[in-house]
């Protein structure tokens, strides 16, 4: 049972947020402008990907309403490049029983409190309404929200699961042929093995996440797992947008658009314009110290956080490597701070050469410095997309299951990088961490001539002139042509 502590009425709603423009700016009439609302789950994973195609969107001269949990809409303000026509909307969040107070997105809490987030992004419904039934959008942009299609369809409004982590884990894991819906026991290798009518590919789940997935079961949010909300807003909603392009995923894509028999329209790599912020310290001088092509950036995206065991193997395989190191790792569920899940004389040793920081790192920017020689990602589809469109050799140490599916695909289809190799139970060494990273980083060997072959390839290909503009132009074409 839920404790909700406000009750929403429509003055408590600070509905003053709105733009100033003038409301027949979305009146059907005018097709060239569309109108969207946004509405991502409450995750830096999901709200950087939405910002992204908003920001591309209103390029074009579209108006946006990101609707933001009050709690963090400030920190996402300098990421609007198009502040007079993405309005910020303040979504009042419910508290839920069992969250930390000032708790609002994933990042703030361990993994185990995730559905606690979801929760109360569920009980924001009746503001969401009121919001929608004041903005009257075209269409909402959304994805955990399974709730969203039968709100839209009740106030007359289109409605668009926008997938940001990629298609391939989607096409693996949440199809009707997968029939993840309709039993909770799915035999272990039903869910390692790709569906029957998969596009053919040497994509294969390992046993111990494939267990991951068959536990899946408990509820994610109200009373209903993830896979079931995932699998509801795919069936339920109008359209599919996903954050990909076809000379990545196109095969994927293609099948998600015959299992669920609706339209499913790319908006491309969406390569970011991020605003031209410089490196700042304490970054800024310790990248810059390395010679080209030398540095190792690990970055286990906003959510991950490992076990004290694993933390010790991975900064001891980093610092095995001979190579100088940026690691950005939570301290582990097992330790208080960086500084007690450090082995011990590890900071002294590697003094100088290796850093590893507790907290949010400029990722994007760190990556694009000529130092940075390796990335080791835990392949969230954020992550991948910068990864490929980077000069330097990829690793890959997946956490979720979504991103072992996409770790599979990037070393044995696209064959762009090596994924750390683990045990059966799921566990990896510090020899596996350094084996992988020398692989890459040994440009005589035969892996490490054909991963960055390979990688030079996609990257050329994604930063083609004018690629990001047909994806986004046929993007906003084709939601015009769902609104008939
Ligand atoms: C869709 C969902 O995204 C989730 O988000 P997560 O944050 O893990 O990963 P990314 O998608 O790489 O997103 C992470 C985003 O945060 C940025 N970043 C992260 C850490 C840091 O220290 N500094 C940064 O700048 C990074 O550059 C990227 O833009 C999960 O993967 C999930 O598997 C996936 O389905």
């Amino acid at each position: 049972m839920y404790i909700i502590s406000n009750h929403f009425t429509m003055k408590q709603q600070n509905l003053s947020v709105y733009p100033t423009y003038s409301k027949n700016m979305s009146t059907m009439a005018d097709h060239k402008t569309l109108h969207i609302a946004m509405y991502p789950f409450f995750a830096m994973g999901h709200f950087i990907p939405f910002l992204h195609i908003s920001n591309k969107l209103a390029k074009r001269g579209h108006r946006i309403s990101f609707l933001f949990p009050s709690k963090v809409l400030t920190k996402f303000e300098p990421q609007n490049l198009h502040p007079h026509l993405i309005s910020f909307i303040p979504i009042t969040v419910p508290q839920v029983d069992g969250l930390p107070s000032g708790a609002a997105i994933t990042a703030d809490v361990p993994s185990s409190l995730f559905p606690s987030i979801m929760t109360a992004m569920d009980l924001t419904q009746p503001i969401v309404e009121i919001h929608l039934r004041e903005l009257k959008p075209h269409f909402v942009f959304f994805d955990f929200t399974h709730w969203m299609p039968a709100l839209c369809r009740k106030l007359d409004i289109r409605s668009m699961f926008y997938v940001t982590s990629g298609a391939v884990n989607v096409a693996f894991l949440l199809t009707p042929e997968k029939k993840i819906m309709e039993k909770d026991d799915l035999e272990l290798d039903v869910i390692m093995e790709p569906p029957e009518s998969f596009p053919p590919c040497s994509i294969r789940l390992h046993a111990h996440e494939a267990r991951i997935v068959s536990n899946n079961t408990r509820p994610f949010g109200v009373n209903i797992s993830l896979p079931r909300r995932l699998v509801t807003s795919l069936t339920e909603c109008d359209v599919i947008g996903i954050k990909t392009c076809t000379e990545l995923e196109g095969p994927y894509c293609q099948y998600l658009k015959t299992q669920y028999k609706k339209e499913v329209i790319l908006a491309g790599p969406t390569v970011t314009e991020s605003p031209n912020l410089v490196l700042e310290e304490p970054f800024a001088s310790f990248v810059a110290s390395f010679k080209p092509g030398t540095l190792i950036l690990c970055v286990l995206g906003s959510e991950c956080v490992l076990k004290k065991d694993q933390y010790q193997e991975l900064v001891l395989g980093l610092e095995l490597t001979g190579f100088p190191f940026l690691a950005a790792l939570k301290p582990p569920t097992d330790a208080e701070t960086t500084e007690s899940a450090l082995p011990e004389g590890f900071q002294m040793r590697v003094k100088g050469k290796g850093l590893v920081f507790g907290g949010w790192v400029p990722q994007e920017l760190i990556l694009k410095h000529p130092s940075v020689g390796c990335f080791i990602t835990h392949c969230g589809w954020g992550s991948l997309s910068q990864s490929i469109t980077s000069p330097c050799q990829l690793v890959f140490l997946p956490n979720g299951v979504d991103q072992a599916v996409n770790a599979r695909m990037f070393e044995s289809d696209l064959k762009i990088g090596v994924e750390i190799k683990k045990r059966d139970d799921g566990f990896f060494s510090r020899d596996e961490v350094c084996k992988a990273v020398r692989a890459v980083m040994d440009v005589d060997s035969q892996i490490g001539k054909e991963v960055r072959a390979n990688h030079a390839k996609y990257r050329e290909l994604l930063l083609r002139e004018g690629l990001e503009d047909s994806y986004i132009d046929k993007f906003v074409q084709k939601l015009l042509a769902t609104l008939g």
